[in-house]
């Protein structure tokens, strides 16, 4: 997803995320001695996935939650593609921006619609088209909508769950997505393909996205730039995943992304960026002698059987074909299929595992794309330069002073503020409500 000329821009036709920006931002929880965030400036690039990484306690969440603002900054301002949100309803700022939590944060009590149905609600939608949009989503994040609209949670698998999440989050199509450690809490397997499964969505959505991470490997995977952070939210270095591995800025950053940078590189790299083997495709019901006889003619030593919407059920070599009478349209659970979307490292992974050191690829709704197999790789990776993107055009990143505002904004901040704080005149010692989180919009 890396893509290291664009800086800030205004959405396009496809981009349908927003430039975000914090402006000299600081958080100071009350009663603490040095400040959690310490006059950050930020730009984050719309349509463009960019990662919070950083040792705990440095500031990540809290720096995500003052963006759509469960958490008030103390001090500067936060601006939303063109708009100055630091001091507009909460509320209001929170159904235009989407937010996941660990575990999808969904509401045990209401069916999988209606949790993914919550902000379209309050927006006033018409239940048909609620329905539709449920219902779009669920197929967005590849769940079948008729077994799943009327699940309960409690009735999903923890993968499951977060992917309901990110169809909630994105409900009402909001520019911006915001996501704390979404991944955190599913094993690595499941991890893994809603990593590829959050890529393939980003293509085709195109949002702005703020993802805080524990985990450098998956900062590295899903981020087009990094902000690797130390105590304060302090920035150490904001860069491409490429730079970052290639020139850490310094020690620290060494440190933090661990050993195996080398190997890392590979995570850099994409299923979809290396040329895919064609196979032989037949259908359930086809005869085992029908299907040797198209491998033969093709030279290929496998078939690959896929259901009426083209994706993958088995993978048969002749000399099972040749036992078969008539192909049956059973899913092979050991079948190693890897999304177009995977880096070459999870497909290593994959292939290794097989005995014809191999894998189906899939893409968009899980169709059956092309076969990668283990030279293929191999020559992708003696092929790969150690080509660390030019920084230049990267976003600002600091923490020492603003990048200014324009008059206009600046005008319009300040009247949103006096009104915000008109509204909200409360006596100083209260004033900490404000320190505590709000519940989230959905
Ligand atoms: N509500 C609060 N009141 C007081 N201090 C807080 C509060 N929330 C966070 N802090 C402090 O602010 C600092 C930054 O916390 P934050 O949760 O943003 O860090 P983080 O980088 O997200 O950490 P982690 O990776 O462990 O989740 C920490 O020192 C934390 O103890």
């Amino acid at each position: 997803m890396s893509d290291t000329t664009t800086t800030i821009e205004q959405p396009s036709a496809e981009v349908s995320g927003r430039p975000i920006r914090l402006d000299d931002v600081t958080k100071r929880y009350p009663g603490q001695t040095k400040p959690a965030v310490d006059g950050i400036t930020l730009e984050i690039p719309a349509g463009k996935v960019v990662m919070f990484v950083g040792p705990s306690g440095c500031g990540k969440t809290t720096t995500l939650k003052m963006i759509n603002r469960l958490i008030e900054p103390t001090n500067g301002r936060i601006v939303l593609g063109d708009e100055d949100v630091t001091a507009i309803d909460g509320d209001e700022l929170r159904r235009r921006i989407g937010y996941v939590i660990q575990a999808g944060g969904l509401f045990p009590h209401m069916t999988v619609a209606t949790n993914i149905g919550l902000v379209p609600k309050m927006l006033g939608w018409s239940k048909e088209r609620i329905a539709a949009r449920v219902d779009e989503l669920l197929d967005l994040v590849s769940l079948d909508p008729d077994t799943y609209r009327d699940r309960y949670p409690r009735e999903l698998s923890g993968g499951q769950q977060q992917r309901v999440g990110v169809a909630r989050a994105l409900a009402a199509d909001p520019p911006v997505l915001l996501m704390d450690e979404p991944f955190g809490a599913v094993d690595p397997i499941t991890r893994q393909r809603l990593q590829d499964e959050l890529i393939r969505i980003q293509e085709e959505v195109q949002k702005t996205m703020v993802i805080v991470t524990h985990d450098f490997d998956e900062a590295v995977k899903l981020g087009d730039w990094i902000v690797v952070f130390e105590e304060g939210a302090r920035i150490v270095q904001y860069d491409t995943p490429e730079r970052i591995l290639a020139e850490p800025a310094n020690e620290f950053v060494e440190n933090f992304i661990g050993s195996g940078a080398g190997l890392k590189q590979l995570t850099l790299r994409r299923v979809r960026e290396v040329d895919v083997a064609d196979a032989v495709v037949v259908k359930p019901g086809t005869t085992g002698k029908d299907a040797l006889q198209q491998a033969e003619n093709a030279g290929h030593g496998h078939v690959v059987v896929v259901d009426d919407r083209e994706r993958p059920l088995q993978w048969l070599s002749r000399r099972q074909l040749a036992r078969i009478d008539v192909i049956d349209s059973r899913l092979d659970p050991a079948l190693p299929v890897v999304s177009a979307a995977a880096t070459l490292n999870d497909a290593l992974d994959t292939m290794l595992v097989t005995s014809v050191g191999a894998a189906l690829v899939t893409g968009r709704r899980e169709r059956f794309e092309g076969v990668i197999d283990v030279e293929t790789v191999m020559e992708a990776i003696r092929d790969a330069r150690a080509n660390a993107a030019n920084s230049e055009g990267a976003p600002v990143g600091m923490n020492s002073g603003s990048i200014g505002l324009t008059p206009s904004l600046i005008a319009a901040g300040e009247a949103a503020q006096a009104a915000h704080a008109a509204d909200d005149a409360e006596p100083a010692d209260t004033a900490a409500a404000d320190d505590t989180e709000r519940g989230a919009a959905g």
